[in-house]
């Protein structure tokens, strides 16, 4: 049985733990699907290279209202797919060359699958059909998580052809129309892309808003943006699906005004992701799993087994690339230093959808201060009442910043609108750095008149602050 001073297992963020500096041990990766995981593959980077042309699909669709009259005439999608995954799927050939080959004469990478068979040893179906079992002084596990199938008839039990994010962004060509069920971050990007093609898509969701997680506000107007772009049926449960003699995929709903079927060509499934500590058998090493089926971490990213540490999808309670490679460089550092270990912060964790409108967060909700009893004090700027929401004439888009009346801190900030994704990165900055609002707002310049004036004036619409307590 082969032994190894470190075994990783998924790599994704995961393969950016082994450098120079572990040159001198002995490193197993273990990697069942594509190299490089979920972000490169499948996830962030494929689909917001799908996303940027949707954008430009979409300035026809914008120009109107600013007297530029432009149409679409056309979208490639082949040879969209092909220049996308032209990119992508050299890079991950690359990747795994690089850690197969004499470059990192330490690592030996194993292609198949892993499964725990006891205590820090892992058993693995390669790929070539054969198998091993190896084991290892330390465990770094970084298997991700992968895509949720509802139970109801249809899905699942193969009578039904149906996509999930992993196989929809290689389909052949455009749908004559799409069914997307599931109301969260990957719904709405996929409804946002294939809707900006000009390709028909109703969104099912059991909630009574899209993307319920966010702001109630912001969730509020971006269900109505996306009304406006394509069907959304809220407040509806999938019962069934069925295959229909043309091809088509009909689906059997619950509404809250009785039964309805919505025929399309294509079904995409976007209803969540598992964490994959179970499908690794992680409880054999002795690793423990949450009520959600997260691996169990401490601040340290370690488990309760000493030696084994987890991160990204596969831990966290926050499903984010940025939070992976954050979580991959904590494992890092504490594998290299175990007399100095240093934590995770997960104080403030942004994200963004990357949809249109364009929605980013951080921090408290409005809701979550109200439930927990928290006071603060809010401003809600408009974009159209800055310089540069004017030259967009701007309607309904608006940035939300939320502050501790006392001190003046920040407490949260939801952005709907243009650019939010970059607007908002200012905040997250004053939130990490312990900045006030006013210190943010009134000790810098602003570029005049750019989207960044919505920040500057938020902050300044925030009440002075009472004093430190
Ligand atoms: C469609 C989509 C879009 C996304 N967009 C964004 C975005 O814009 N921004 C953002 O921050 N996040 C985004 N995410 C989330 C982001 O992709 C994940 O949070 C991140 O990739 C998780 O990284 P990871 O290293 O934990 O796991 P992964 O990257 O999933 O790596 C895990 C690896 O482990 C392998 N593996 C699993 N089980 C085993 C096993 N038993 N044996 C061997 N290998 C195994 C898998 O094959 C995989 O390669 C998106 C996710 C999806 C699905
Ligand atoms: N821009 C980004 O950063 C980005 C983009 C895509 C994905 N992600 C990450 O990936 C994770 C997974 O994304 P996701 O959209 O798959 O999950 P999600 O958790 O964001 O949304 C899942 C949706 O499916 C619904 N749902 C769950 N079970 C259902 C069922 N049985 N029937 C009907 N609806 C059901 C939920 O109510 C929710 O609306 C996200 O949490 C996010 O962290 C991030």
């Amino acid at each position: 049985m082969q032994h190894f001073d470190l075994v990783i297992i998924g790599t994704g963020s995961g393969n950016s733990i082994p450098g120079p500096e572990f040159e001198d041990r002995s490193i197993a990766i273990v990697e069942d699907g594509a190299f490089g995981g979920t972000c490169l593959n499948v996830g962030c980077i494929p689909t917001k290279m799908f996303v940027h042309p949707a954008e430009l699909a979409d300035a026809a669709r914008h120009g109107r209202d600013l007297n530029v009259t432009a149409h679409l005439d056309a979208v490639d999608w082949p040879g969209m797919r092909d220049r996308i995954f032209g990119r992508i799927d050299a890079i991950e050939a690359g990747g795994r060359q690089y850690r197969k080959g004499d470059e990192t004469p330490n690592i030996t990478v194993f292609e198949g699958r892993g499964t725990f068979t006891g205590t820090k040893e892992l058993s693995i179906a390669l790929h070539d059909g054969s198998s091993t079992t190896i084991t290892g002084e330390a465990f770094v596990l970084a298997a991700g998580s992968s895509v949720s199938i509802p139970d109801v008839p249809g899905l699942g039990d193969g009578s039904v052809p149906f996509h999930t994010s992993d196989t929809v962004m290689r389909i052949d060509d455009l749908p004559e129309s799409v069914i997307i069920l599931g109301g969260g971050y990957v719904a709405a990007e996929f409804a946002h892309i294939f809707s900006s093609f000009g390709v028909p898509v109703t969104q099912i969701v059991r909630g009574s808003s899209l993307l319920r997680d966010h702001d109630h506000d912001i969730c509020q107007a971006f269900t109505a943006a996306a009304r406006e772009r394509y069907r959304v049926l809220t407040s509806t449960r999938l019962e069934a699906v069925k295959p229909l003699a043309d091809g088509r995929i009909s689906v059997h709903l619950h509404t809250t005004d009785g039964p309805l079927s919505v025929d399309g060509a294509l079904l995409l499934v976007a209803t969540g992701r598992t964490p994959n500590g179970a499908s690794l058998g992680v409880e054999a090493t002795g690793v423990t799993l949450d009520a959600r089926g997260r691996v169990v971490v401490d601040e340290y990213q370690q488990t309760v087994v000493d030696g084994i540490y987890a991160l990204g999808d596969i831990s966290t309670h926050f499903p984010l690339k940025h939070v992976a490679n954050h979580e991959a460089r904590v494992v890092r550092h504490n594998l290299l230093h175990p007399d100095d270990r240093i934590t995770s912060d997960h104080r403030f964790v942004p994200s963004a959808v990357f949809t249109d409108p364009q929605i980013a967060s951080v921090g408290r909700t409005e809701r979550s201060l109200e439930r927990a009893g928290i006071p603060y004090v809010k401003k809600i700027q408009q974009y159209g009442d800055i310089a540069a929401g004017w030259a967009r004439e701007d309607k309904g888009h608006f940035l939300k910043v939320l502050a501790d009346p006392e001190t003046g801190l920040l407490l949260g900030a939801h952005v709907i609108g243009p650019e939010a994704a970059t607007v908002i990165q200012p905040l997250i900055q004053a939130m990490h750095f312990g900045q006030t609002a006013h210190d943010v707002a009134k000790g810098q310049y602003w570029i005049h008149p750019a989207l960044s004036e919505l920040v500057e004036n938020a902050l300044l619409g925030l009440p002075a602050p009472t004093g430190r307590p």
